[in-house]
């Protein structure tokens, strides 16, 4: 009887960045585990070994989707660090005097693939980020129907997810992080081309992560720099806990909303690709307590959104904390006399926010 070798690592341990943080491996389950079930209708992070989702894009290489992609424009960003931290461009109007880490550019595919062979240390990094739309070729439709939308058609309906709102194409260089922070979407991640490592965070740790206020350009971002966390601003950081695993060609992430999640393209290891499979939330039916911790999350949301918007200007909701002797008691009663609920939301927040130095 042929014994089967224990497969090799793909990827060594050198290849992933080191944090202070410790972590937890996320499950990875083939399709057939009826644990896989479970987790996704719990809301809990798993990665599926094969599902097939999206295999018929394990062959989208540099030159396969320079000659099927057509000529649309391709968002990228350019960043002088590996660090591409995603900002709200419509944020950034009522932000005056900020400037973003990055910037978007609209190139075409072969102007990126050039421009990616071409890197030479001292180059800004490249991050392709665009939604796949009709612009794309003939073949690229072809390969995108043959994608496995049974599989996925089946946990849209078993946990009662809205439409799906959009697939991004993310192709990174080696190096590359996207930096922590939560969307609002259920989403299925699928890597399909060299290795990103995921680290997430619980929607209960948002205390320890302190994402920018609602109104700031980084909303939805942690302000917390992982390669050198500030522990005075931030000192609850110190209590982050994640989960984490190295995605390979064909598995697919199960990314629960609100969680909140960094990616990393190993170092030293080439290219990455991925695709998101982006999906509306199931609509709450009946609301039982205590409340879930995103659930907490989406009304501070609201909650944020209602200050910033009734004082109509986020230079008064941000510079909260006091001005001057008199208003001391303000931030004592904040302090003493709030409940957890709102010390989360201000606290090391909105009395520490700056701007990332750029
Ligand atoms: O792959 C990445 O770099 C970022 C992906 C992400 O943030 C997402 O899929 O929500
Ligand atoms: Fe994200």
């Amino acid at each position: 009887m042929a014994t089967s070798e224990p497969k090799q690592q793909p990827w060594r341990e050198e290849q992933l960045r080191k944090y202070t943080f410790k972590t937890d491996q996320i499950p990875r389950l083939p399709c057939s585990d009826s644990k896989v079930d479970e987790l996704i209708s719990l809301g809990q992070p798993v990665v599926i070994t094969d599902t097939k989702l999206a295999t018929p894009a394990l062959k989208w290489t540099l030159d396969y989707l320079q000659e099927h992609l057509g000529d649309g424009d391709y968002s990228t960003y350019e960043s002088d660090s590996h660090i591409f931290r995603y900002f709200d461009e419509k944020k950034l109007q009522s932000h005056k005097g900020y400037s973003p880490p990055m910037k978007r550019i609209e190139v075409k595919f072969p102007e990126f693939v050039q421009r990616v062979r071409n890197y030479e240390p001292g180059d800004k990094k490249l991050y392709l980020q665009q939604q796949l739309n009709d612009t794309v070729g003939k073949q690229i439709v072809v390969d995108f129907l043959q994608f496995n939308w049974p599989w996925i058609s089946t946990y849209q309906r078993k946990n009662n997810w809205g439409q799906l709102t959009s697939n991004l194409l993310l192709i990174g260089m080696e190096g590359n992080v996207t930096p922590c922070h939560y969307d609002e979407q259920e989403n299925l991640y699928a890597q399909v081309g060299g290795y990103k490592r995921v680290i997430l965070f619980p929607p209960s740790q948002f205390s320890c992560l302190y994402p920018y206020p609602v109104h700031h350009p980084h909303d939805r971002q942690c302000q917390v720099d992982f390669e050198n966390p500030d522990y005075e601003r931030f000192p609850n950081f110190r209590n982050a806990h994640g989960y984490e695993a190295v995605l390979g060609p064909e598995d697919v992430l199960y990314l629960p909303m609100y969680w909140f999640h960094h990616f990393e393209s190993l170092l030293d290891g080439g290219l990455t690709t991925s695709i998101t499979f982006w999906y509306k939330s199931a609509p709450t039916t009946d609301i039982t307590y205590p409340l879930k911790p995103q659930q907490k999350m989406a009304m501070m949301r609201n909650i944020e959104k209602m200050i910033t918007e009734a004082l109509n200007d986020p230079e008064e909701v941000r510079s909260f904390g006091p001005k001057s002797d008199s208003d001391s008691w303000v931030r004592f009663l904040a302090v003493v006399l709030v409940g957890p609920f709102m010390k989360d939301m201000v606290l090391g927040r909105y009395t520490n926010c700056r701007d990332p130095v750029v």
